[in-house]
């Protein structure tokens, strides 16, 4: 415990590894908890013992806030996961519908860019243009833009995701709940829960206001908001869709969106600055192939394909969930060791992206390394796990990618880049905030100053 005090979570777990090999058994308080750190145990926990760990930690933190106990991220695995897990996929996450939110992309970037136009050669801070537009782009696809409160609802479910984040007592002490009453993070979940009631109430009556008035024989399926108030009139959903069902979704869905997407876009932009070839090579890449265009249009970027490897070298060195958890269901035997029933298994990604057991020169920003390799994003490789692997990975990691591409390809294509204050490159910290999600400790400051786009 005093070894994770003011540290990262997954740099402690890399290191106990060096000593104890690739799965380490650890009593973290009340709580079994088990390390894996090389990719041959995580294929056995995530592949070849799929079933028994296809079940996700309860995070206390969330639960207090929940309405119904419903929803995916954390539902335990079975018919009423399923079920959900297959309405998310095929009304927000399919092919068809990420394209549908083509034009919500390109109409909050182009946003983001005359933000950008907008400092005018002036320091600013990106990171935090980079989480707006990120965010903006989540909760429209969710909601809709009816919200009145959107600011601060991001401003409670980014304070939450904080909270969640921290290996505070009742964390590892389960006993020790009362705590949570003790030092108000119970009452200010209750106000949370308040608000979120407030406006997701709001939000679900005006999406059936606007539904009613419509052609009943017309499926209006603007957003997720939408998509699940219609599910709930019809009877081949074949479960009960409550309001308050709803309302875990939606949250759950700007939960696992929010912050994730927009740290992945800041650390690919952290290595961009840091790596000026890099830089470069992009933006002739996309200056070439898209010759004088003034509007980038999603389709323009089916030829690029420089801007797709720092993609993944990027994900590879900075995963934004660094670790991952699973539950085991029953008693059961992994690489040889006994692991028992309801332990908590912590896949580290990070640590396997820079293993140089898998990678030659890890700690090297090298997007070339993925030219003609077949490993991809979505887990069928185990040393590469940004958005997990299996029944359970991230069913968001399309909706991510999407804007994560169109966003870094109007950066690079309309600006050119500098640090603030006379930074050189080498001197930007890589420095990282522990906590759910791994972002940036420190914001980029930088200046942009436009390009011209030439035919
Ligand atoms: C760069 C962006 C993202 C990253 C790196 C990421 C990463 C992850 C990871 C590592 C998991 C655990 C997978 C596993 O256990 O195998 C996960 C689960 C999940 N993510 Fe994402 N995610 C991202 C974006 C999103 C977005 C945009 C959404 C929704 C809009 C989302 C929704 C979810 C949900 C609902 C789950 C739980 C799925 C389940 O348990 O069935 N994620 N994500």
């Amino acid at each position: 415990m005093h070894q994770l005090h003011g540290r990262l979570l997954h740099v402690v777990l890399r290191d106990l590894a060096k000593t104890y090999g690739p799965i380490c058994h650890l009593k973290l308080g009340q709580i079994s908890f088990v390390s894996v750190t090389s990719s041959e145990v995580a294929k056995e926990v995530l592949k070849t013992q799929e079933l028994r760990f296809a079940q996700r930690e309860k995070i206390k933190i969330f639960e207090m806030t929940s309405f119904d106990h419903s929803g995916m991220v954390f539902a335990p695995y079975g018919e009423s996961w399923r079920k959900t897990r297959k309405i998310c996929v095929m009304e927000l996450f399919s092919p068809d519908r990420i394209r549908h939110f083509r034009s919500l992309r390109e109409m909050e970037i182009s946003g983001l860019v005359e933000s950008v136009n907008r400092t005018a050669g002036l320091p600013f801070n990106l990171s935090k243009m980079i989480f707006a537009c990120s965010n903006s782009i989540i909760s429209k696809a969710s909601f809709g833009s009816q919200c009145k409160r959107q600011e601060e609802l991001l401003l409670a479910i980014k304070e939450q995701l904080r909270i969640a984040g921290q290996v505070s007592l009742p964390v590892i002490f389960p006993s020790l709940q009362f705590l949570y009453h003790l030092d108000g993070t119970k009452s200010k979940m209750s106000r949370f829960q308040t608000l979120y009631d407030d406006i997701l109430g709001s939000i679900i009556a005006d999406s059936r206001i606007r539904a009613k008035s419509r052609d009943h024989s017309s499926s209006y399926k603007e957003n997720l908001a939408d998509v699940l108030l219609m599910l709930q009139e019809s009877p081949e959903t074949g479960f009960s869709l409550r309001d308050n069902t709803i309302k875990d979704i939606i949250l759950e869905m700007i939960n696992g969106g929010t912050d994730t997407a927009s740290s992945a876009v800041e650390w690919a932009l952290s290595e961009i600055l840091k790596n000026p070839d890099v830089m470069k090579k992009a933006q002739t890449e996309l200056r070439d192939a898209l010759k004088g265009k003034t509007i980038l249009e999603e389709s323009d970027l089916e030829k690029i394909k420089y801007l797709k490897l720092i993609i993944k070298e990027s994900f590879r060195l900075h995963p934004p969930v660094s670790v991952f958890g699973r539950v085991v269901r029953e008693d059961c035997s992994v690489h040889g060791y006994d692991i028992p029933k309801d332990s908590l298994i912590a896949i580290n990604s990070w640590s396997l992206g820079r293993d140089p057991n898998y990678w030659e020169n890890p700690e090297k920003f090298f997007p070339e390394r993925f030219l003609g390799s077949s490993i991809d994003l979505v887990g069928n490789h185990f040393e590469f796990l940004p958005f997990g692997s299996g029944r359970r990975v991230c069913p968001g990691a399309g909706f991510a990618l999407a804007s994560m591409e169109l966003m870094l390809a109007n950066l690079m294509y309309y600006f050119d880049w500098k640090l603030a204050n006379g930074l050189s490159p080498e001197e930007l910290d890589m420095a990282e905030l522990s906590g759910l999600i791994t972002k940036r400790l420190n914001p980029l400051l930088v200046v942009a100053t436009p390009h011209q786009p030439t035919a």
